[in-house]
Protein backbone atom coordinates (compact mmCIF):
# COMPACT_ATOMS: atom_id res chain seq x y z
CA UNK A 1 0.00 0.00 0.00
CA UNK A 2 1.06 3.55 -0.78
CA UNK A 3 0.53 6.46 1.42
CA UNK A 4 0.38 9.85 -0.28
CA UNK A 5 1.03 12.79 2.73
CA UNK A 6 0.22 16.51 2.78
CA UNK A 7 1.77 18.30 5.33
CA UNK A 8 5.45 17.63 5.80
CA UNK A 9 5.79 19.28 8.91
CA UNK A 10 7.84 18.10 11.88
CA UNK A 11 4.92 15.80 12.54
CA UNK A 12 4.14 14.52 9.10
CA UNK A 13 7.80 14.42 7.63
CA UNK A 14 8.32 11.94 10.63
CA UNK A 15 5.37 9.68 9.97
CA UNK A 16 6.76 9.50 6.43
CA UNK A 17 10.08 8.32 7.34
CA UNK A 18 8.64 5.89 10.44
CA UNK A 19 6.54 4.43 6.63
CA UNK A 20 9.09 4.52 4.52
CA UNK A 21 11.42 2.33 7.10
CA UNK A 22 8.83 -0.28 7.02
CA UNK A 23 8.61 -0.75 3.60
CA UNK A 24 5.94 1.61 2.23
CA UNK A 25 6.33 3.84 -0.56
CA UNK A 26 5.74 7.46 0.30
CA UNK A 27 5.42 10.34 -1.56
CA UNK A 28 3.86 13.81 -0.11
CA UNK A 29 2.91 17.58 -0.59
CA UNK A 30 3.79 20.78 1.67
CA UNK A 31 3.83 23.96 0.75
CA UNK A 32 7.52 24.17 2.30
CA UNK A 33 9.37 23.19 -1.40
CA UNK A 34 12.49 23.80 1.06
CA UNK A 35 12.00 20.42 2.51
CA UNK A 36 11.95 18.74 -1.35
CA UNK A 37 15.94 17.77 -0.86
CA UNK A 38 15.83 15.95 2.40
CA UNK A 39 12.44 13.93 1.68
CA UNK A 40 13.80 12.98 -1.67
CA UNK A 41 16.82 11.94 -0.04
CA UNK A 42 15.46 9.58 2.45
CA UNK A 43 13.28 7.30 0.03
CA UNK A 44 9.92 9.70 -0.55
CA UNK A 45 8.56 11.41 -3.27
CA UNK A 46 8.03 15.09 -3.08
CA UNK A 47 5.13 16.80 -5.31
CA UNK A 48 5.03 20.65 -5.30
CA UNK A 49 1.26 21.20 -5.76
CA UNK A 50 -1.69 18.80 -4.42
CA UNK A 51 -2.62 18.49 -7.88
CA UNK A 52 0.63 17.31 -9.71
CA UNK A 53 0.39 15.19 -6.16
CA UNK A 54 -3.17 13.93 -7.02
CA UNK A 55 -2.54 13.78 -11.37
CA UNK A 56 0.26 10.66 -10.59
CA UNK A 57 -2.25 7.77 -10.98
CA UNK A 58 -0.13 5.51 -10.22
CA UNK A 59 -0.12 6.06 -6.64
CA UNK A 60 -2.58 4.31 -4.20
CA UNK A 61 -5.74 5.63 -2.70
CA UNK A 62 -4.61 6.56 0.96
CA UNK A 63 -4.30 10.14 1.37
CA UNK A 64 -3.32 11.14 5.02
CA UNK A 65 -3.19 14.50 6.36
CA UNK A 66 -1.04 15.95 8.89
CA UNK A 67 -2.01 19.62 8.80
CA UNK A 68 -2.83 22.54 11.16
CA UNK A 69 -6.73 22.00 12.56
CA UNK A 70 -9.04 24.18 11.41
CA UNK A 71 -9.45 25.90 8.75
CA UNK A 72 -6.53 24.60 6.64
CA UNK A 73 -7.07 20.80 7.76
CA UNK A 74 -11.67 21.59 6.66
CA UNK A 75 -10.75 22.86 3.04
CA UNK A 76 -8.04 20.09 2.23
CA UNK A 77 -10.71 17.83 3.19
CA UNK A 78 -13.18 19.45 1.13
CA UNK A 79 -10.60 19.41 -2.03
CA UNK A 80 -9.23 15.67 -0.95
CA UNK A 81 -12.63 14.34 -1.76
CA UNK A 82 -13.58 16.50 -4.68
CA UNK A 83 -10.51 14.41 -6.34
CA UNK A 84 -10.48 11.34 -4.76
CA UNK A 85 -12.25 8.12 -5.77
CA UNK A 86 -15.26 6.33 -4.53
CA UNK A 87 -13.52 3.67 -2.26
CA UNK A 88 -10.75 5.70 -1.54
CA UNK A 89 -9.45 6.28 1.87
CA UNK A 90 -8.63 9.95 3.60
CA UNK A 91 -6.81 9.83 6.64
CA UNK A 92 -6.55 13.05 8.93
CA UNK A 93 -4.08 12.34 11.19
CA UNK A 94 -3.80 16.26 12.99
CA UNK A 95 -5.36 17.49 15.92
CA UNK A 96 -9.16 18.29 14.66
CA UNK A 97 -11.73 19.43 16.96
CA UNK A 98 -13.79 16.19 16.59
CA UNK A 99 -17.11 18.30 15.65
CA UNK A 100 -15.33 19.30 12.42
CA UNK A 101 -13.86 15.64 11.93
CA UNK A 102 -17.76 14.69 12.07
CA UNK A 103 -18.48 17.05 9.41
CA UNK A 104 -15.37 16.22 7.36
CA UNK A 105 -16.70 12.68 7.35
CA UNK A 106 -19.68 13.77 6.10
CA UNK A 107 -18.29 15.56 2.90
CA UNK A 108 -16.35 12.33 2.36
CA UNK A 109 -19.38 9.68 2.63
CA UNK A 110 -21.52 12.14 0.57
CA UNK A 111 -17.96 11.61 -2.24
CA UNK A 112 -18.03 7.59 -1.76
CA UNK A 113 -14.84 8.33 0.54
CA UNK A 114 -13.78 6.62 3.06
CA UNK A 115 -12.72 9.11 5.95
CA UNK A 116 -10.67 8.48 9.09
CA UNK A 117 -9.92 11.04 11.94
CA UNK A 118 -7.02 9.36 14.16
CA UNK A 119 -5.80 11.16 16.92
CA UNK A 120 -1.83 11.03 16.91
CA UNK A 121 0.12 11.47 20.22
CA UNK A 122 3.80 10.56 21.09
CA UNK A 123 5.38 13.83 19.77
CA UNK A 124 7.68 13.65 16.96
CA UNK A 125 9.70 11.03 18.60
CA UNK A 126 6.91 9.23 18.47
CA UNK A 127 5.77 10.32 14.76
CA UNK A 128 9.76 8.76 13.62
CA UNK A 129 10.02 5.54 16.03
CA UNK A 130 6.62 4.47 17.14
CA UNK A 131 3.13 6.77 17.57
CA UNK A 132 0.30 6.06 19.72
CA UNK A 133 -2.93 6.86 17.68
CA UNK A 134 -6.58 6.68 17.91
CA UNK A 135 -9.21 5.82 15.22
CA UNK A 136 -12.42 6.62 14.36
CA UNK A 137 -14.08 5.83 10.87
CA UNK A 138 -15.92 2.95 9.54
CA UNK A 139 -14.78 -0.67 11.35
CA UNK A 140 -14.65 -2.54 7.99
CA UNK A 141 -13.06 -0.63 6.02
CA UNK A 142 -10.33 -0.15 8.50
CA UNK A 143 -9.05 -3.60 8.42
CA UNK A 144 -7.82 -2.72 5.05
CA UNK A 145 -5.42 0.06 6.69
CA UNK A 146 -4.80 -1.91 10.18
CA UNK A 147 -1.36 -2.62 8.53
CA UNK A 148 -0.48 0.91 8.84
CA UNK A 149 -0.94 1.29 12.18
CA UNK A 150 0.79 -1.65 13.09
CA UNK A 151 3.76 -0.08 11.37
CA UNK A 152 3.12 3.27 12.69
CA UNK A 153 2.50 3.00 16.58
CA UNK A 154 4.40 0.98 19.10
CA UNK A 155 3.08 -2.38 20.62
CA UNK A 156 -0.48 -1.57 21.46
CA UNK A 157 -0.06 2.00 20.50
CA UNK A 158 -3.06 2.29 18.22
CA UNK A 159 -7.06 1.67 18.90
CA UNK A 160 -10.12 1.44 16.61
CA UNK A 161 -12.31 3.43 18.83
CA UNK A 162 -15.45 3.83 16.54
CA UNK A 163 -17.55 5.94 14.00
CA UNK A 164 -15.68 9.24 12.66
CA UNK A 165 -15.34 11.63 15.06
CA UNK A 166 -14.18 9.68 18.42
CA UNK A 167 -10.92 9.34 17.33
CA UNK A 168 -10.43 13.14 17.66
CA UNK A 169 -12.46 12.97 20.56
CA UNK A 170 -10.59 10.85 22.31
CA UNK A 171 -7.59 12.73 21.45
CA UNK A 172 -9.07 16.19 22.60
CA UNK A 173 -9.71 14.34 26.17
CA UNK A 174 -6.08 12.39 26.04
CA UNK A 175 -4.78 16.04 25.89
CA UNK A 176 -7.20 17.80 28.92
CA UNK A 177 -5.69 15.13 30.65
CA UNK A 178 -2.04 15.88 29.71
CA UNK A 179 -2.94 20.04 30.49
CA UNK A 180 -3.36 18.52 34.01
CA UNK A 181 -0.67 16.37 34.30
CA UNK A 182 1.99 18.74 33.08
CA UNK A 183 0.38 21.80 35.36
CA UNK A 184 0.51 19.36 38.50
CA UNK A 185 4.24 18.47 37.49
CA UNK A 186 4.72 22.60 37.00
CA UNK A 187 3.35 22.96 40.23
CA UNK A 188 4.87 20.47 42.58
CA UNK A 189 8.53 21.92 41.12
CA UNK A 190 7.24 25.94 41.97
CA UNK A 191 7.27 24.87 45.23
CA UNK A 192 10.41 22.70 45.70
CA UNK A 193 12.20 25.03 43.71
CA UNK A 194 10.81 28.40 46.32
CA UNK A 195 10.77 25.37 49.38
CA UNK A 196 12.95 25.48 52.27
CA UNK A 197 15.66 23.11 50.86
CA UNK A 198 18.35 23.28 48.05
CA UNK A 199 17.38 19.43 46.21
CA UNK A 200 19.54 18.79 43.18
CA UNK A 201 16.09 19.54 40.71
CA UNK A 202 17.13 17.00 37.68
CA UNK A 203 18.04 14.76 40.69
CA UNK A 204 14.42 15.00 42.30
CA UNK A 205 12.67 14.22 38.71
CA UNK A 206 15.24 11.52 38.45
CA UNK A 207 13.94 9.58 41.72
CA UNK A 208 10.32 10.48 41.13
CA UNK A 209 10.67 8.70 37.51
CA UNK A 210 12.08 5.32 39.10
CA UNK A 211 9.36 3.63 41.01
CA UNK A 212 7.29 5.75 42.34
CA UNK A 213 3.86 6.28 41.83
CA UNK A 214 4.14 9.22 39.16
CA UNK A 215 6.82 8.46 36.71
CA UNK A 216 5.97 9.07 33.98
CA UNK A 217 7.29 9.79 30.11
CA UNK A 218 6.54 13.65 31.45
CA UNK A 219 8.53 12.96 34.36
CA UNK A 220 11.39 11.56 32.39
CA UNK A 221 11.40 15.02 29.84
CA UNK A 222 11.17 17.05 33.14
CA UNK A 223 14.91 15.50 34.53
CA UNK A 224 16.04 16.08 31.23
CA UNK A 225 14.93 19.92 30.94
CA UNK A 226 16.55 19.83 34.43
CA UNK A 227 19.62 18.43 33.84
CA UNK A 228 19.98 21.31 31.47
CA UNK A 229 19.17 24.48 33.02
CA UNK A 230 17.56 23.74 36.79
CA UNK A 231 16.76 27.30 37.25
CA UNK A 232 15.09 27.52 33.65
CA UNK A 233 16.52 31.31 32.99
CA UNK A 234 16.20 31.24 29.54
CA UNK A 235 12.10 30.02 29.24
CA UNK A 236 9.91 33.01 29.84
CA UNK A 237 6.98 31.36 31.80
CA UNK A 238 4.80 31.98 28.77
CA UNK A 239 2.29 28.82 27.83
CA UNK A 240 0.56 28.78 24.62
CA UNK A 241 -2.53 26.27 23.76
CA UNK A 242 -3.88 25.17 20.39
CA UNK A 243 -6.63 24.43 21.31
CA UNK A 244 -7.37 20.65 22.20
CA UNK A 245 -7.88 21.68 26.35
CA UNK A 246 -10.10 24.87 25.38
CA UNK A 247 -12.33 21.99 23.19
CA UNK A 248 -12.24 19.84 26.56
CA UNK A 249 -13.51 22.63 28.80
CA UNK A 250 -16.30 23.60 26.32
CA UNK A 251 -16.65 19.64 26.43
CA UNK A 252 -17.36 19.64 30.14
CA UNK A 253 -20.05 22.51 30.00
CA UNK A 254 -21.79 20.87 27.37
CA UNK A 255 -22.39 17.95 29.30
CA UNK A 256 -23.03 19.75 32.63
CA UNK A 257 -19.98 17.98 34.29
CA UNK A 258 -17.16 18.92 36.57
CA UNK A 259 -13.36 18.83 35.15
CA UNK A 260 -11.10 21.49 37.82
CA UNK A 261 -8.09 19.72 37.18
CA UNK A 262 -7.89 20.19 33.61
CA UNK A 263 -10.04 23.74 33.13
CA UNK A 264 -7.82 25.00 35.55
CA UNK A 265 -4.93 23.92 33.73
CA UNK A 266 -6.11 25.61 30.43
CA UNK A 267 -6.77 28.84 32.51
CA UNK A 268 -3.74 28.71 34.09
CA UNK A 269 -1.92 28.77 30.31
CA UNK A 270 -4.69 31.64 29.52
CA UNK A 271 -3.47 33.41 32.77
CA UNK A 272 0.52 33.28 31.68
CA UNK A 273 -0.30 34.67 28.27
CA UNK A 274 -1.83 37.55 29.46
CA UNK A 275 0.62 40.27 29.39
CA UNK A 276 -1.52 43.21 30.51
CA UNK A 277 -3.00 41.99 33.32
CA UNK A 278 -5.73 44.53 33.17
CA UNK A 279 -8.02 42.43 36.14
CA UNK A 280 -5.04 42.26 38.35
CA UNK A 281 -4.80 45.92 37.59
CA UNK A 282 -8.14 46.11 38.53
CA UNK A 283 -8.48 44.45 41.46
CA UNK A 284 -5.35 45.99 42.98
CA UNK A 285 -6.82 49.20 42.40
CA UNK A 286 -9.82 48.54 44.34
CA UNK A 287 -7.87 47.00 47.40
CA UNK A 288 -6.07 50.49 47.46
CA UNK A 289 -9.39 52.45 47.39
CA UNK A 290 -11.36 51.42 50.00
CA UNK A 291 -8.69 50.07 52.19
CA UNK A 292 -5.70 52.41 51.65
CA UNK A 293 -3.64 49.21 50.34
CA UNK A 294 -0.36 49.80 48.63
CA UNK A 295 -0.32 49.73 45.00
CA UNK A 296 2.89 48.58 42.80
CA UNK A 297 3.18 51.07 40.20
CA UNK A 298 5.37 50.63 37.55
O1 LIG B 1 -0.14 13.84 22.44
C1 LIG B 1 0.69 14.56 21.92
O2 LIG B 1 1.64 14.15 21.25
C2 LIG B 1 0.55 16.03 22.11
O3 LIG B 1 -0.64 16.33 22.75
C3 LIG B 1 0.61 16.75 20.80
O4 LIG B 1 -0.55 16.45 20.07
C4 LIG B 1 0.88 18.23 20.92
O5 LIG B 1 2.03 18.44 21.66
C5 LIG B 1 -0.24 18.98 21.51
O6 LIG B 1 -1.24 19.12 20.55
C6 LIG B 1 0.11 20.37 21.99
O7 LIG B 1 -1.08 20.89 22.42
P1 LIG B 1 -1.21 22.28 23.10
O8 LIG B 1 -0.60 23.26 22.15
O9 LIG B 1 -2.65 22.52 23.28
O10 LIG B 1 -0.43 22.20 24.38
Amino acid sequence: MDIRIIGLGKMGLNLAYNLLDHGYKVSGFDQNSGIKNEFEENGGQFYSSFEALMEDKEQSSVIWLMLPAGEITNNQVSSCVQAMNQGDILVDGGNSKFTDSQKNGEKAKEQGVYFFDVGTSGGTSGAREGACMMIGGDAEKFEEIRPLFEALCVKDGYFYCGPVGSGHYLKMIHNGIEYGMMQAIGEGFNLIHHGEYDYDLAGVAKVFNNGSVIRSWLMGLTEDLLQEDPDLKDIEGVIPSSGEGKWTAEEMLRQELSAPVITQALLARYASVDEEKYGEKVVASLRNQFGGHEVSKK
